[in-house]
């Protein structure tokens, strides 16, 4: 049985007073959730976010991480450096890093071997453009995504891996895929994890991201195959966020 992972990627929003507000407000309204919580803010308000959460089931995640232990790689941010925040997740291969920061599926496999290697919980992002859509390729592009981010992965890990199938033409576009196109391209992305790992499948979680929201997270929660949610837009206030996380 899969834990469902509900998860907020606060993307550039939130300083850290504002991180600590809004974790102090979250905690009390989800306190009860069956769901695993977690939120992810930006790399500066990490810290705080871990200490606004002490003694509650807010695990915190990170927006991303680099591919090396450490070195001259200026700007960027260590596995270590997470870990000892106290941070459990790392989004990886998100489609704005993909599209405004060069990330690839080779950064993206890099990223998730390290992470794993290092014990971090890698939240691997794929997921077609609407100009794929519409050529009727998104099973095509999800089951490369995902087969080339996991080249490597030992089966082992495969239970300590997420997946967020966010079709890019819905990230905070208001447009969300119908429950039932959600839950056949998350069985797609299942069946091509089964072609690596076998059985070891079943044990993925497979969120869907892309205006997820308190109206429509039962209805999304409710498909066979969809284990969470990957919420951007919904996850900056508390009340909306509690929403979806006791959808
Ligand atoms: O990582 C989250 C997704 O990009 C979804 O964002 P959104 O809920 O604002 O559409």
């Amino acid at each position: 049985m899969r834990r469902p992972i509900i998860a907020g990627n606060w993307k550039m929003n939130k300083t850290p007073s504002e991180t600590i507000k809004l974790i102090s407000e979250l905690k009390p309204l989800v306190a009860g959730a069956n769901a695993q919580v977690v939120v992810c803010p930006t790399s500066v308000c990490l810290f705080a976010a871990k200490g606004a959460a002490e003694g509650s089931n807010i695990a915190i995640g990170a927006q991303n991480v680099f591919f090396e232990d450490a070195g001259a790689y200026t700007g960027e941010i260590s596995c270590d450096s997470l870990l000892e925040l106290g941070v459990e997740f790392v989004i990886i291969g998100h489609s704005e890093r993909r599209q405004y920061f060069a990330e690839t599926d080779e950064t993206v496999n890099k990223k998730v071997l390290k992470a794993l290697q290092k014990g971090l919980k890698p939240i691997i992002c794929v997921g077609e453009h609407l100009k794929e859509k519409e050529h009727g390729i998104t099973n095509e592009i999800v089951r490369m995504q995902t087969k080339l981010a996991l080249e490597g992965v030992l089966a082992n890990d495969i239970e300590n891996i997420v997946i967020a199938y966010e079709p890019v033409w819905a990230i905070g576009t208001g447009l969300t895929a119908t429950s039932q196109e959600a839950n056949n391209t998350i069985r797609e992305i299942r069946k091509a994890v089964g072609e690596l790992y076998g059985e070891r499948a079943e044990d993925i979680r497979i969120q869907y991201g892309g205006s997820m929201n308190a109206g429509n997270a039962s209805e999304l929660m409710g498909m066979s195959d969809i284990d969470g949610g990957l919420i951007g837009g919904a996850s900056l206030k508390a009340a909306d966020f509690a929403k979806v996380v006791n959808y």
